[in-house]
């Protein structure tokens, strides 16, 4: 795929996650009923209605890519080594924050291209607030050049973000609202002066995309589709996504769909290595 085709999908991505937005809102001033997944995790209707709105009209926009969401099913690993492309779709992040009705939860649509997401887009309904970004590496090759955007979408208009440069004390750390780990508690304890924000879902990702955060430390288990889209963003902005033993988080590369533990850090350059130090991956 070329890169203007990759813009121009990113843009149909974000009216597609918008439209599963007002899909979602509908539902949520209406009143849904509350389910529990087989990992205790609650699923609403608004979950279902998301996930087909998006299907569909992923799969009308790009007949040939597959689509693979958390609420869509999981097609055997024999299957899924085979794409090289996929788009990978979750409908409603945070669906506890939903729940709860602390407008704390996104729709997250990713395109990944050989284990790496090309395209993000995270929709927070509540907050009518979008991001964006394409974020294609390169090879150092003169036929692939490096390519990254990153941009915001609100109420006020549209602008591009960047990470910032971490301060060297007063670092600000966004964690889970609803999954604390212990492993948290030791990467604070090795930080020089930290303050820390609560959140549900990815917006967790963007607070570090925009350089409103420095870190988010995530242990214990979470899949592939609540990261892919936001880490996208992240990388695009100037950040990373690493595990804790400094590798990036990659995509479609064993039969579990669950992440290992990782690290996103607005600033590569600081010397997020030796906070690490010895903190595990947990391969899932
Ligand atoms: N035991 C577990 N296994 C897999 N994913 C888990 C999990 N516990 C939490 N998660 C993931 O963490 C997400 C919520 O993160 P946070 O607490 O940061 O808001 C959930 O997203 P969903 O709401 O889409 O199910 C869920 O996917
Ligand atoms: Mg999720």
């Amino acid at each position: 795929m070329d890169n203007n085709d990759l813009f121009e999908l990113a843009e149909n991505a974000v009216v597609i996650a918008r439209a599963a937005g007002r899909s979602i809102l509908e539902i949520y001033a209406a009143g849904y009923e509350v389910e529990s997944k087989a990992d205790d995790s609650p699923l609403t209707t608004a979950d279902n209605a998301a996930h087909r709105l998006i299907a569909d009209r992923l799969q009308a926009l790009t007949p040939d890519i597959p689509v693979l969401s958390e609420e869509g099913g999981l097609p055997d690993y024999a299957e899924r080594q085979g794409w090289t492309t996929y788009w990978l779709v979750d409908p409603l992040d945070g669906t506890r924050e939903f729940v709860k009705r602390n407008g704390e939860f996104t729709v997250n649509i990713a395109l990944v291209e050989a284990g790496q997401p090309v395209i993000g887009v995270v929709h927070a309904p509540v907050l009518d607030c979008t991001w964006e970004a394409v974020h294609r590496p390169g090879d150092g090759a003169d036929s692939e050049v490096a390519l990254g955007r990153a941009r915001r979408h609100d109420s006020t208009g549209t602008r591009d973000i960047q990470t910032r440069r971490a301060p060297s004390t007063d670092l600000t750390l966004v964690v889970s609202r609803s999954h604390r780990h212990p492993q948290v508690e030791t990467l604070l304890q090795r930080l020089p002066a930290y303050q820390t924000r609560s959140m549900g879902s990815s917006m967790k990702f963007c607070l570090v995309a925009e350089g409103e955060a420095d870190c988010y430390p995530r242990f214990g288990p979470t899949s592939e589709w609540d990261s892919a889209a936001a880490q996208c963003i992240v990388e695009a902005a100037g950040g990373a996504v690493i595990r804790p033993d400094g590798e990036a988080l990659r995509y479609n590369t064993k039969e579990s769909t669950l992440n290992p533990n990782f690290v996103v850090v607005g600033d590569p350059a600081w010397p997020w290595r030796e906070a690490l130090e010895g903190l595990p991956v947990e391969e899932r």
